[in-house]
Formats: structure tokens, sequence, C-alpha cells
């Protein structure tokens, strides 16, 4: 089994956290790093397990990166039953909206039948917290949490 990295941006911090998570995880397992305004829906597989990283923007709206994905997953929704992921979202608690765009993915995943596992992880832009190791340190407390149904060195 994959982890496949899975990230939606407006400026790039989520595709920075994919590329940290990646490097961190890479020797205990096969990664593969994707970016939402690139990815099709269909295209997921319950087959590979995904963390999926993604920030907010506008007034608790989607980065423009994660707006095709998530229209392409409303307009024609995949089966994605079987199919498990694990959330990461960026945001700023100063706006109404914390992390809402990673809501946003979230709720169009499970939708379609998806389920998602282990903590849901936030970096908050307004907050002292170091981003890549808040996020290494969720993708190790997930891929830990779910690594009997992932299989180490798959
Ligand atoms: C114009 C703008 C609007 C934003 N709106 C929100 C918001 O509504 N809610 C939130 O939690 N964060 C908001 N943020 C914070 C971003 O989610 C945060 O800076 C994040 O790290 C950006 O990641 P990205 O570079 O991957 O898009 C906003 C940031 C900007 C610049």
């Amino acid at each position: 089994m994959k982890i496949i990295i899975l990230f939606g941006t407006e400026s790039g911090n989520a595709e920075l956290l994919a590329d940290e998570v990646a490097e961190a995880i890479g020797n205990r397992f096969p990664v593969v790093k994707h970016d939402m305004s690139e990815t099709d829906p269909m295209e997921l597989s319950p087959g590979d397990f995904h963390l999926v990283i993604c920030s907010t923007h506008g007034e608790g709206v989607l980065p423009s990166g994660a707006v095709p994905f998530a229209a392409a997953l409303d307009r024609d929704p995949p089966d994605l039953r079987g199919l498990r992921y694990a959330m990461f979202g960026l945001g700023d608690h100063s706006y109404d909206h914390y992390a809402r765009g990673s809501e946003i993915i979230d709720e169009h995943l499970r939708a379609a039948g998806a389920e998602r596992v282990g903590l849901y992880g936030r970096y908050d832009a307004s907050s002292q917290d170091d981003p890549v190791q808040l996020a290494c340190e969720w993708a190790f407390a997930v891929l830990n949490e779910a690594g009997h149904l992932i299989g180490e060195n798959a």
C-alpha cells in the first residue's frame, strides 16, 4: 500500500508541509505526493492510504488549488468506499472560519464514502507553533495508529 500525500494550496504552505512530511516518512513507507489541482477524484484508490493537507482562503473557503478537485467530487462523486485518509488543515484563528477549507474537503470525501481515520491535525498560522513539526508529528501519529491497515514497507 502506498501513502499518497494529497495537498490543496493557495500560496504554497500546504505543499511545503507535504514535502516535509514526505521526506520524514519516506524511509518507512512508499510515498507519492499529489497536488489536488492536478488530481481527478476518480483516480483515488482505496488501495492507497491518503494523508490530506489543505489550507483555507478567502472567508473560510477552499484554496484555489483545491477548488476543481472539490467541484469534481461534487459534480460526479466516485465511489470512495474503502478509501481511508487522515486530514490536516492549515488556517489562522484570527479568521472567522478556522481551517474550514480542510473541513470542506473532508465533507466531500466522506460524502463519497471515504473514511477519515486518526487525528484531525491543524496548524494555526497565528500561533507560535512550528508547522513542519506539527505536520510531521501528525503524520507519524496517524500512521502509527493506522499501521495495521497499511503495513510498513508495503
Ligand atoms: C487572504 C487570506 C485569507 C485567509 N482566510 C482564512 C480563513 O478564512 N480561515 C482560516 O483559518 N485561515 C485563513 N487564512 C490563513 C491560511 O489558511 C494560512 O495562511 C495557510 O498557511 C495558507 O496556506 P497555503 O499557502 O497552503 O494556501 C487566510 C490567509 C489569507 C492570506
